[in-house]
């Protein structure tokens, strides 16, 4: 069976060349200095940032699959997600499943009636972390998303993460969190001078 998520010669503002196997359920984590490239590196593989290099998803080349595509399958949730409607409710056509899930992290259905700039930073971490959850992407792309967090909120994101890894998901996570990629089974990497290097 072909890796879930190879990329090979993988070179862009991130430095590379990158070499990145990962199988179904397996988890990386990615450590690194502020500026090392951490960020630019997920958005590379979302292909969101320009690079070289060949990316495969269960075997089949990047190339060959529409963008919009890949980014739903492949996805990336940002350190600050972006919102691009004043109210909450918009980003979240499918309610019955948004509401379903809110509670798995302790958010109240209530909060999609609020603006989005009434969230807490953590109510709106959480709630972007289910606007990627939604798409039942194969690859997420995660860069700090349990830094605005705390412990109880942490471990619930740990929890549904776990979940998307036992369903066969693959998993890379930027953290400085050493114990919460010990927690996911997460391999651990660090990026810095545009090298990634296994620690
Ligand atoms: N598209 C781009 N092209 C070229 N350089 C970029 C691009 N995006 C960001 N950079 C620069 O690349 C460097 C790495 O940025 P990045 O956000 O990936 O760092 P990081 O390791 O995630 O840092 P932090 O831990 O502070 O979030 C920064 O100097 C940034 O200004």
């Amino acid at each position: 069976m072909p890796e879930r998520l190879s990329a090979r010669g993988l070179t862009g503002a991130a430095g590379g060349p990158f070499g990145i196997a990962l199988g179904r359920g397996d988890a990386m984590a990615i450590t690194g200095p502020s500026g090392a490239g951490k960020s630019v590196l997920l958005r590379m593989i979302a292909d969101l940032d320009p690079h070289e290099g060949a990316i495969l998803l269960d075997g089949v080349d990047r190339a060959t699959i529409a963008a919009p595509l890949w980014r739903r399958r492949v996805a990336y949730l940002a350190a600050e997600p972006g919102w691009w409607h004043d109210d909450t409710a918009p980003h979240f056509p499918d309610r019955p499943r948004t509401e379903a899930l809110m509670p798995s992290l302790a958010l109240d259905p209530g909060l999609l009636n609020q603006p989005v700039h009434r969230l807490s930073t953590g109510e709106r971490m959480r709630l972007a972390f289910i606007r990627t959850l939604l798409n039942e992407p194969e690859i997420l792309l995660l860069d700090e998303p349990t830094g605005a967090l705390d412990p109880h909120a942490t471990a619930l994101v740990e929890t549904l993460l776990i979940e998307r890894l036992r369903a066969g998901a693959a998993l890379i996570l930027v953290t400085h969190d050493m114990a919460q990629a010990s927690r996911l089974g997460a391999r651990r990497f660090h990026l810095e001078a545009g090298t990634l290097t296994p620690r």
